[in-house]
């Protein structure tokens, strides 16, 4: 029996393929596997069963990456899967942005009497707005999301400019050529109407829209900032509106001294919080776990390599180790010393870490754990489990 663990609300089209005569939910503080959205697990003492964790989401900087990769546990997240939440919210923002409909709606809220078509028609000018069409776009963070919005607003009319140094081969396919691409994050600040930033919170992207950046946008320009409220300098942003620098801010992730500041909008966190993104994520993370956990394959990992081996012997055995030479001689050396054939094996490296799948013709269980044991005493050995094959390939 597996035993999961989740946080926050994952939605049951995932949870579901949790089978219950493999999967415990929530029965036990020692888990195999958690799963989770936003809850952040930087202050959560990880167990030492603990062998990967399923984010239902894009963004992993609620998940302490570095200390698990040190500790053998899998990180999975579902790239994508939200993405065309995120872009339709973002689209939504934008059109809004340039004309005042909430508050047009809400002002007709407020109409009394048998002259409204007349109050309507004296007064609808003060909310008269602008249209999005042959105005320009930067979009900072070609992925997924960057993607959609760069393409779909070009759709719109929009004249669009994308900036993203590390765009993946997959993800420049996907875009349109009439997306111009900037080779220097700059010409997108300079010459923008409207900036839109979806990179993932890291080192690099903390802090890294500050008054620099903000001091080359135009007085009218607008920033919208659906990837996390660290990359976004507040204070910066705080200061250049209430002087009139900047045109305003749109952000997914409030903060109480942008409560009073002009021109701000803020909603709660709600890029991802559709009833498909969050089927779509639950389903894509409950298969990334479910997978390592039954064969040892990996997919969507954003801290160990992809490895995706056809499981066809009676057992196989995984280990995590250092990423340095001579590991793998020691443990094929250890195995066979063990009178154990290897049918198939595949080795993988992902910076200081490399992960290790031996499919093994033997079914004698005692020899298999004993030789188990002797991986564990190579150093630079992190984790070793034994797997038998499972009914289904995934
Ligand atoms: N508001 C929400 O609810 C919500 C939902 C989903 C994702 N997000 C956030 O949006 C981020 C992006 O999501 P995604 O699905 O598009 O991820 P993604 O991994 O598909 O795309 C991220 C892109 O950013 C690029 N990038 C990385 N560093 C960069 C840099 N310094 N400059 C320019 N580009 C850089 C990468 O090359 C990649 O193309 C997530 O990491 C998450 O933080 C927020
Ligand atoms: O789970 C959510 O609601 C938000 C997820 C979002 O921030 C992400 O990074 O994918």
């Amino acid at each position: 029996m597996f035993q999961i663990k989740t946080f926050n609300a994952i939605a049951s089209e995932g949870m579901n393929r949790f089978g219950k005569d493999k999967y415990a939910i929530n029965e036990s503080d020692q888990p195999d596997g958690v799963i989770l959205r936003s809850q952040n697990l930087h202050d959560f003492t990880l167990p030492e069963s603990l062998l990967a964790i399923a984010r239902a989401g894009a963004g992993t900087n609620n998940i302490p990456v570095p200390l698990c990769t040190e500790k053998g546990i899998v990180v999975f997240n579902t790239p994508g899967a939200n993405a065309n939440a995120v872009k339709e919210l973002v689209l939504t923002s934008l059109l809004t942005s340039v004309r005042p409909v909430l508050a047009g709606v809400n002002w007709v809220k407020t109409l009394e009497g048998s002259d409204i078509d007349a109050q309507v028609e004296a007064n609808k000018k003060q909310f008269a707005g602008n249209e999005l069409v042959g105005k320009k776009l930067g979009v900072i963070g070609l992925g997924s999301i960057g993607a959609m919005v760069a393409n779909d607003a070009y759709r719109l009319g929009m004249e669009v400019m994308g900036y993203d140094p590390y765009v993946s081969v997959d993800t420049a396919w996907s875009i349109s050529r009439r997306v111009q691409r900037a080779t220097d994050r700059d010409e997108v600040f300079k010459n923008c109407d409207f900036i839109t930033v979806h990179v993932p919170l890291t080192d690099e992207t903390r802090n890294s829209i500050g008054a620099n950046e903000i001091s080359m946008m135009k007085s009218t320009a607008k920033l919208f900032n659906f990837a996390r409220g660290e990359i976004v300098d507040t204070e910066a942003v705080i200061a250049a509106l209430k002087e009139g620098r900047i045109g305003g801010y749109t952000t997914d992730f409030p903060e109480e001294k942008l409560l009073d500041c002009p021109n701000v909008t803020m909603f709660p966190h709600l890029g991802a919080s559709t009833e498909e993104a969050e089927i779509n994520c639950a389903k894509m993370a409950a298969r990334n776990l479910k997978r390592y956990l039954e064969t040892g394959n990996i997919k969507s990992s954003v801290n160990f390599p992809m490895v995706d081996m056809v499981f066809n012997s009676p057992y196989r055995i995984t280990v995590v180790n250092k990423n340095v030479p001579n590991v793998l001689g020691q443990l094929s050396t250890k195995i066979a010393n063990g009178d154990i054939n290897i049918d198939n094996m595949i080795n993988r490296g992902r910076g200081d870490y490399a992960y290790t799948l031996f499919d093994i013709n033997e079914t004698d269980v005692d020899k298999i754990t004993t030789v188990a044991q002797t991986l564990h005493d190579i150093d630079e050995v992190v984790r070793v489990r034994v797997i038998p094959q499972p009914t289904s390939q995934y």
